[in-house]
């Protein structure tokens, strides 16, 4: 896969330092993504999967290292690759249409309503352009936030837990919407994820990940079967059960591995 990886980091090393000292997050870490895969990172709080999605979107500079897409150097953050959080971050002020367009507006780009609204209608908001954030769900929103990602056509998506704050319903009715359009696009996509089903679900491939220093503990490929089955169907068919306990195993042993002090699972990595 080396060369024809759409995403790379090679040999990763990252150090954050603050007033506390220097903490190394990340060490000699490699990951290689392939055209049209979906990877899920998983891994105990702080053990540096968002500091990997940050490197590869361009948001940080790796200590050591390197990070590339598409065989290129990545130096900053670039049109080529979306970024879906948690939080949709919609403009209140601005309506939905205004959301989607914004990055292509930011960038210079021309915005093309029918295209706005043809993406509104495939993620199951037709019409919802004139509205305002205030007025939709938390699924809708993350829909327009999807739709915002997508608009600008990137290479890559990277996922960090955008259906975590969702309710259960919803969220795997937006997992379904998100694998379903990535995979008829062709796109490559990176998820970060503490939900293990999801992961098992939605992914080609999982990557567990161990703390202090944040390094891959565990990979596995998810079969085809599954994988391309969509993560609705992939929870019923047989051998979901037998990915999820094995995730689950890895998961128990990064935990066993951790200091065994009553720390903040959040912050506890920051005491070295
Ligand atoms: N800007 C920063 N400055 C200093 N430390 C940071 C910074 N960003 C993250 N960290 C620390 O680096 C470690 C890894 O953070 P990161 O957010 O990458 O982990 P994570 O695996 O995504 O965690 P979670 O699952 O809780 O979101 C944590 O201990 C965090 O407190």
């Amino acid at each position: 896969m080396t060369d024809q990886s759409v995403l790379r980091l090679e040999q990763v090393s990252h150090v954050y330092v603050g007033d506390q000292g220097a903490h190394l997050v990340l060490e000699n870490f490699n990951l290689s993504v392939g055209q049209g895969e979906f990877v899920s990172l998983v891994g105990p709080s702080g053990c540096g999967k968002t500091t990997a999605l940050s490197l590869l979107a361009g948001l940080l500079v790796p200590t050591s290292g390197r990070a590339l897409l598409n065989g290129a150097r990545v130096t900053g953050p670039s049109m080529k690759v979306g970024y879906m959080l948690q939080q949709d971050y919609l403009f209140p002020w601005r309506t939905i249409y205004d959301n989607v367009a914004i990055g292509l507006e930011i960038a210079g780009y021309d915005v093309r309503p029918a295209r706005i609204d043809g993406l509104l209608e495939e993620l199951g908001l037709p019409g919802a352009g004139k509205r305002y954030p205030h007025e939709l769900s938390g699924g809708m929103r993350q829909r327009v936030a999807l739709a915002r990602m997508l608009a600008a056509d990137p290479d890559v998506m990277l996922l960090d837990e955008p259906f975590s704050a969702l309710d259960m319903h919803i969220k795997l009715q937006l997992e379904q919407l998100v694998h379903d359009t990535l995979r008829r696009r062709g796109k490559t996509a990176v998820l970060v994820t503490h939900d293990l089903a999801e992961a098992a679900a939605m992914s080609d491939r999982v990557i567990v990940l161990a703390r202090n220093p944040g390094r891959i503990r565990f990979e596995l490929v998810v079969p085809e079967a599954l994988s391309s089955a969509g993560p609705l169907e992939a929870r019923r068919l047989p051998g979901f059960q037998e990915i999820f306990d094995r995730l689950w195993a890895e998961l128990e042993q990064v935990d066993a591995d951790l200091p065994a002090a009553g720390e903040d699972r959040k912050g506890g990595s920051s005491r070295e």
